[in-house]
C-alpha cells in the first residue's frame, strides 16, 4: 500500500472492527478528540511514533491524527505488531505505517529510519518513544554525521557487539551520506518526546545527567495513571487471561506462588486471591512483605514451598528468581510463568539444557518439560512475559489510561515549541494532567464525583479543583 510496508493490507477490515470495539473502551482518547479536535491543536505537528503497533496503538494513532497531526509509526518491539491493526490505520490513511509482526533485525532499524523519514527528508517535530529506540536513532545520527564531517567516512557497524547495535548503525552509514545532516535537523526541529516506559525513561535521565539531551522530555511512565494502570490493574487482569487461555486449568483451590509483591505483584496476587487460589508471597523487602501479610497472605521463601505449590509465577523485575533446580523439585505438571522483566527471571536456558529432559510443544507459548524422574513441569511463553505471549497484553481501557498521558503529553510539547516552558530536560506530565486522565476515564464507569467546598479545600490546603495530593504521595 503505497507509502506503508506493513504485512497484508486484506486484514485492514479485521482490523477495523476491532479498532471500532476499542475505541468505546477507551474513553480518554475518545474525550480528547472531543475536546481537542474542533480546534486541530495538533495542526503543523510531524510525530513519529515508536510504539507496540496493535489495535489499542490504532487508537491512540487515530486520536493524534483527528488533532491535525501528520503520522508516521513503527513498532518497538519485533513480534509485537497485530498486523490487522496496522494495515487498519495505512488503509484509513492515519498515519504512515512501516510495521509487521515478526520483522528482523535488520527490518527493525530500516522500519524505525522510514517512521523517521517524511517527505523531503524531513524529521518528526514531536516524537513517541516506548524503550528509547527512535529517540537513540537520533540522537546517534547527529553524533555519526560529525565523524563524517570530519573524517568523511564512518565507522564499521561489524565493530559493535549487539546484533541490534549493528544493524541501527547499517542503516545510519547508509543514510548519513546521503543526507549528512539529516538528524541535525531533526533535532532542531524536535518540540520533544514523550516516552512510554520504564527503560525509555531511563535512558533519557542518564542522557539528560551528561548534558547530553538536546530536546525536552516528557516521562508518561511515571504518571499515577499510566504506571498503576499498567502495572497493577493492567496485570491484575492479564495474568489469569494468560494462564487461562493457555493451560485451562482451575485456580480455584490451588496454591500460587507470587515472586514479588510490588505493583504487579498486588494485582497479580489480588486476581488469583479472586480466583479461589490459596496465595504465596517470596519478597526481599521487609514492606512490601508486611503488605503481603496485612491482605492475609503467607510469606515465603521460594525453597519452602516448592514441593506443594501448583503455580508459581514472577513480578520481580529481577533476573534469576526461578533456577531449573527449583523446577526439577516443583511437583508434576507444575505451572511456571513470568509476568515481570522481559526473560530473565526464568531460567528457561538451564532447563532446556537439563541432561535428558524432554521438551514438547503442547500448543504455541505452552511446553512441558519432562524431567528424567519422569515429573513435568508447564512453562509458559518461554519464561517471557506470559500476558503478552500467552494473551493480548493488558485490555484496551489500561492502555487509554497509559495513552491519554500521552496525547496530552504530545499537545504540552507541541502547544509549548515556541515558550520556553520545556528546558532540555526530562519532565514529568503535571499532577493537573495526571487528575484530568482520571477525570476523563470516570464518566463511562458510572462514577460521581464529588466536589470540595471551598471551606474544606482551605481545610486541606488545596485548590477546589485540584491538585488535590503532594508530589510525593504514594496511591
Ligand atoms: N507484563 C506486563 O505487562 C508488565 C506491566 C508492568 C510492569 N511489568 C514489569 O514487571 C516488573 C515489576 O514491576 P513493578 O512495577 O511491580 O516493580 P516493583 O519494583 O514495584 O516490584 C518488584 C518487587 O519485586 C521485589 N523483588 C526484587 N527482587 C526480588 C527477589 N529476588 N525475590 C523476591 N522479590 C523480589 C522487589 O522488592 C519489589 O517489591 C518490572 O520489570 C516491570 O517492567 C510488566
Ligand atoms: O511486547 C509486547 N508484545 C509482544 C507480543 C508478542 C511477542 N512475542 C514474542 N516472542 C519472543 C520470541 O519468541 C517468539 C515470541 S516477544 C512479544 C512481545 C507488547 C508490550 C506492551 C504492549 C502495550 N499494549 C498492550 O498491552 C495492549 N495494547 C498495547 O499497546 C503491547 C505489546
Amino acid at each position: 500500500w503505497e507509502g506503508n510496508r506493513i504485512k497484508d493490507i486484506n486484514e485492514a477490515d479485521f482490523g477495523r472492527k476491532e479498532i471500532e470495539i476499542a475505541e468505546v473502551e477507551m474513553p480518554g482518547l475518545m474525550a480528547c478528540r472531543e475536546e481537542f479536535g474542533p480546534s486541530q491543536i495538533l495542526k503543523g505537528a510531524r510525530i513519529t511514533g515508536s510504539l507496540h503497533m496493535t489495535i489499542q496503538t490504532a487508537v491512540l494513532i487515530e486520536t493524534l491524527h483527528k488533532l491535525g497531526a501528520d503520522l508516521r509509526w513503527c513498532s518497538c518491539n519485533i513480534f509485537s505488531t497485530q498486523d490487522h491493526a496496522a494495515a487498519a490505520i495505512a488503509k484509513a490513511g492515519s498515519a504512515k505505517v512501516f510495521a509487521w509482526k515478526g520483522e528482523n533485525l535488520q527490518e527493525y532499524w530500516e522500519l524505525t529510519f522510514e517512521a523517521l523519514n517524511f517527505p523531503n527528508n524531513q524529521g518528526p517535530t514531536i516524537l513517541v518513544d516506548d524503550g528509547g529506540d527512535a529517540t537513540m536513532m537520533i540522537l546517534e545520527g547527529a553524533k555519526w554525521e560529525k565523524i563524517y564531517e570530519e573524517r568523511k567516512e564512518l565507522p564499521d557497524p561489524a565493530r559493535y557487539e549487539t546484533e541490534d547495535e549493528k544493524n541501527l548503525y547499517a542503516v545510519l552509514k547508509r543514510t548519513i551520506p546521503e543526507d549528512p545532516t539529516r538528524w541535525r535537523r531533526c533535532i532542531k526541529d524536535l518540540a520533544g518526546v514523550s516516552e512510554e516506559t520504564t527503560t525509555g525513561v531511563h535512558r533519557l535521565y542518564q542522557i539528560a545527567k551528561k548534558g547530553e539531551l538536546p530536546f525536552p522530555a516528557i516521562n508518561v511512565n511515571d504518571s499515577v495513571t499510566k504506571s498503576k494502570f499498567d502495572n497493577v490493574y493492567g496485570c491484575r487482569h492479564s495474568l489469569p487471561d494468560g494462564i487461562f487461555r493457555a493451560t485451562d486449568v482451575m485456580i480455584a483451590g490451588k496454591k500460587v506462588v507470587i515472586c514479588g509483591f510490588g505493583d504487579v505483584g498486588k494485582g497479580c496476587a489480588e486476581a488469583m486471591v479472586g480466583c479461589g487460589a490459596r496465595v504465596y508471597v517470596t519478597e526481599i523487602d521487609p514492606i512490601c512483605a508486611l503488605q503481603a501479610c496485612m491482605k492475609g497472605l503467607q510469606v515465603v521463601r521460594l525453597e519452602s514451598v516448592l514441593k506443594e505449590a501448583d503455580i508459581f509465577i514472577t513480578t520481580t523485575g529481577n533476573k534469576n528468581i526461578i533456577m531449573a533446580e527449583h523446577m526439577a523439585q516443583m511437583k508434576n505438571n507444575a505451572i511456571v510463568g513470568n509476568i515481570g522483566h522481559f526473560d530473565n527471571e526464568i531460567d528457561y536456558h538451564g532447563l532446556c539444557n537439563w541432561p535428558e529432559i524432554k521438551k514438547v510443544e503442547i500448543k504455541p507459548q505452552v511446553e512441558r518439560f519432562q524431567f528424567p524422574d519422569g515429573h513435568g513441569i508447564i512453562m509458559l511463553a518461554q519464561g517471557r512475559l506470559l500476558n503478552l505471549g500467552c494473551a493480548t497484553g493488558h485490555p484496551s481501557f489500561v492502555m487509554s489510561n497509559s495513552f491519554t498521558n500521552q496525547t496530552l503529553a504530545q499537545i504540552e510539547l507541541w502547544t509549548n515549541r515556541n515558550t520556553g516552558k520545556y528546558k532540555n530536560e526530562v519532565y514529568k506530565l503535571p499532577k493537573e494532567l495526571d487528575e484530568k486522565v482520571a477525570r476523563l476515564h470516570l464518566k463511562s464507569l458510572g462514577a460521581e464525583l464529588t466536589v470540595l467546598s471551598k471551606e474544606q479545600a482551605d481545610y486541606i490546603h488545596v485548590p477546589v479543583e485540584g491538585p488535590y495530593k503532594n508530589e510525593d504521595y504514594k496511591y
